[in-house]
């Protein structure tokens, strides 16, 4: 049973090994984290120290080898693959470093066809693009499109589902300062709006104002940073 208390996310202690032979090696190592509805986690780490990996294993795209990994209160390693591809569809949402669109499909299209895919009959497009700003721009397609609204449409298109929680790997990597703001600040809106926990990966230390709390993956160790203060500014684009 969830009640408002369950945390959206919970890891306990989750390890994974990548890779065989000489070439393996442990992604991640005794991870534990704790993401509750409402709150926007950054985690900032090197390259290769096990970020994406956390990703994967709290979006239920792999199991841990050892260690528990709950989404609102359901134990991942519980569901069959189909049930994994199942339960990722109505309760989890990703956003990929570039948007990963498809280019012969407007944003509204965009919408439209992942609502369908997690199992919805009737999606209107609108009010989703509108929550970030995009409703302007539903019949264009992505190469009519800035970065910034590419990105803006992909967390459009993760949101259709209503989930609960969202994860996010790089959304300002191809992005200015100004724009990062921006989109930043819909996840930020969207977490405390809508009460979803948001874990965002990111290299760029500019937006970690918009951030409950930050955390640093090194060597696949994951260690809290700070609790920020959202709601304190962040530096403003220049
Ligand atoms: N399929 C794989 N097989 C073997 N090793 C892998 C595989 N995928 C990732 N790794 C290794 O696992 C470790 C963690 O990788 P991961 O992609 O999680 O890091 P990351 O922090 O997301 O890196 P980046 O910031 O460069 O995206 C790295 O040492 C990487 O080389």
């Amino acid at each position: 049973m969830t009640t408002d208390t369950t945390p959206a996310l919970e890891i306990v202690d989750a390890t994974l090994e990548l890779g065989d032979g000489d070439s393996r090696v442990r992604a991640l190592d005794g991870v534990s984290l704790t993401v509750r509805p409402g709150e926007l986690v950054a985690v900032v780490g090197p390259s290769g120290s096990g970020k994406s990996s956390l990703l994967a294993v709290a979006g239920a795209l792999s199991q841990p080898d050892s260690g528990s990994v709950r989404v609102h209160g359901t134990d991942l390693s519980t569901l069959s693959k189909g049930a994994a591809a199942r339960f990722r569809l109505a309760t989890i949402g990703f956003v990929f470093q570039s948007g990963n669109l498809l280019p012969a499909l407007s944003a509204a299209d965009q919408v439209r066809l992942a609502g369908r895919l997690a199992g919805r009959r009737r999606v209107d497009p609108v009010p989703v693009l509108d929550a970030v700003g995009m409703a302007h721009r539903a019949t264009h397609r992505p190469g009519h499109l800035s970065g910034g609204e590419r990105q803006r449409v992909g967390i459009a298109r993760a949101l259709v589902n209503d989930p609960s929680l969202l994860l996010v790997d790089e959304p300002t990597a191809a992005l200015d300062r100004r724009r990062s703001h921006e989109v930043v600040q819909v996840l930020a809106d969207r977490a405390r709006d809508a009460d979803v926990a948001v874990v965002m990966v990111t290299h760029d230390h500019d937006v970690l104002g918009h951030c409950d709390r930050v955390l640093e993956m090194v060597d696949g160790t994951l260690t809290e940073l700070a609790h920020a203060a959202r709601g304190m500014d962040p530096a403003p684009p220049r």
